[in-house]
């Protein structure tokens, strides 16, 4: 992951939780909307838990209660219920706002002092050009939101929580419980130590980047590209207001956007698993010398301070192609409920739709940030000069992808469009005025490294699901 894929990257994930929530929300919209009324904030037991038990049976289990997760008679079980102090899960596209909308959701970003966020400006080499969204056709409402990530969080637990039919528990799952394949629940320890099991027809399981059951699930090819560091800094404007800033630096890109309306989040891109060490002051060092000098002129200052200030955060960044695990088993219980047939249809059109939305990004993501980092490849800078351009032409040419960007028009046609776009327009540029031999050389290698960029990452997330998601079997969809 990297700059894009970290402004993109996070809306995959509000996206598919959001999705989730949807899905399986709908059936529950009235029960829901009673239970609002009645309870209007989280409501703690004082023992880790946040709604009495419900009577009856549970549903569905949902582990992990960050961005994604919601139901019927759901039982959420989350390690960690106190407000998150985290560098992710900061920026939301408007793709990720919209739905938020569309679930009724939209309060969550109204009082954590949210700021609204309009595109990007990305600055190369002393340039800079600014790419708004293209929100145009929206009501004035929509746009992208940045804020703490902990605040928003807690809104939506707090929401969650707020429904007669959820039952929000603080809890560590510590094994999922299966029987013959299928997945019949979990166990798992709450908050005083007690070991506890839980059942129910559909566990779903949301734990995040650090997750310990995703192994005993499926095989996941997880990719670690790079470290983010993060700082905060106070007292100091964006050189474009309400804008993500991605400064194409070397050796890769750092991130701006604010936070609240006195804070600004910077974000380091360090490729590779390693940083600098923050203890030792080599970390500081590396951002006062390396990186300091490629940021912009307006937050220079505030940068410095930032870092000595010495609030530095780092985290590791996670690539995963968004592969559906192939359990059919998963599904065979729900055949005991009264309208597993209406859930199961729920879930393969949640799969369906969802798997070109959060692939286009995920490609999208991978390959800018390839182009994007600095490369002694000839080949390699044509194409990311060339990238930069094309986005600076404006028109169709921005806005088609910052449209894939945010989340609002995420589709693999257009994205597979605008890349080749992006490579032939590189090309074009190099056999002119004449296309001597050498420029028609390397327009061939950008050709095919722009090739080796893009279809690796295509592969991955697979071709069928990504281009025909209706052909793949149903259980694959599972
Ligand atoms: C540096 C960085 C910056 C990012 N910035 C953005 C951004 O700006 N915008 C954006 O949209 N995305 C961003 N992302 C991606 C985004 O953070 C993730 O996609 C998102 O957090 C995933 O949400 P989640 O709910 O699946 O997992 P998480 O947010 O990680 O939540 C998982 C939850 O599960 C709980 N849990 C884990 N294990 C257990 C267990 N065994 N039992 C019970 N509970 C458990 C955890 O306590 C946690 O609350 C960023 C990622 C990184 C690394």
């Amino acid at each position: 992951m990297m700059i894009d894929q970290y402004i993109m990257g996070g809306v995959i994930s509000f996206l598919f939780g959001f999705s989730l929530f949807y899905v399986l929300r709908k059936k529950a919209k009235s029960r829901a909307l009673t239970a609002i009324q009645r309870h209007e904030s989280l409501k703690s037991t004082g023992k880790g838990e946040c709604r009495p038990e419900i009577s009856g049976n549970t549903d569905i289990i949902i582990v992990g209660a960050g961005v994604a997760g919601n139901g019927r008679r759901v039982h959420v079980i989350e390690r960690d219920l106190t407000e998150p102090d985290r560098i992710v899960g900061e920026l939301l596209q408007p793709g990720g706002y919209l739905k938020l909308v569309e679930l009724g959701l939209q309060d969550c970003v109204n009082t954590i002092d949210a700021q609204r966020v309009l595109g990007y400006a990305l600055f190369k080499d002393g340039k800079n050009t600014k790419l708004s969204y293209p929100l145009e056709k929206f009501h004035s409402d929509v746009a992208g939101r940045s804020f703490h990530n902990g605040r928003f969080i807690q809104r939506m637990r707090e929401k969650a929580a707020s429904l007669s039919n959820v039952r929000l528990e603080q809890g560590t799952v510590t094994a999922l419980l299966e029987e013959r394949g299928t997945i019949k629940g979990v166990q798992y320890k709450t908050k005083t130590g007690q070991e506890m099991t839980a059942y129910a027809p559909l566990t779903i399981v949301c734990d995040g980047c650090f997750s310990n059951l995703r192994h005993s699930l499926c095989n996941p090819k997880v990719d670690f590209p790079s470290c983010f560091v993060g700082l905060i800094l106070e007292n100091c404007q964006l050189p474009y207001a309400n804008h993500g800033h991605v400064i194409l630096a070397n050796p890769s890109p750092i991130l701006f956007y604010p936070i609240s309306s006195t804070e600004i989040r910077c974000l380091v891109d360090v490729p590779g698993q390693r940083v600098p060490s923050i203890s030792n002051g080599e970390m500081a060092q590396y951002l006062k010398t390396k990186v300091a000098p490629q940021i912009p002129p307006e937050l220079y200052s505030a940068f410095l301070s930032a870092v000595d200030k010495g609030n530095i955060r780092t985290m590791l960044n996670r690539s995963m192609p968004a592969a559906p695990c192939p359990t059919p088993d998963l599904l065979r219980p729900l055949y005991d409920l009264n309208d597993a047939s209406a859930l199961y249809k729920y879930l393969e059109s949640f799969y369906t739709l969802r798997k070109p939305v959060a692939s286009t990004i995920n490609t999208l993501a991978g390959a800018l940030y390839k182009v994007f980092c600095a490369s002694p490849d000839q080949a390699r800078k044509e194409m990311c000069q060339a990238c930069f351009d094309y986005l600076s032409l404006g028109g169709i040419f921005s806005n088609g992808p910052v449209a894939l960007l945010s989340g609002l028009n995420p589709r693999p046609s257009c994205l597979v469009l605008h890349f080749f776009a992006v490579a032939i327009y590189g090309v074009g540029r190099l056999f002119l005025p004449f296309p001597s031999p050498k420029r028609v050389w390397l327009g061939a290698r950008l050709i095919v490294d722009a090739s080796n960029i893009i279809f690796p990452i295509i592969k991955a997330e697979g071709v069928r699901e990504m281009f025909f998601p209706t052909i793949v079997p149903t259980y694959y969809k599972i």
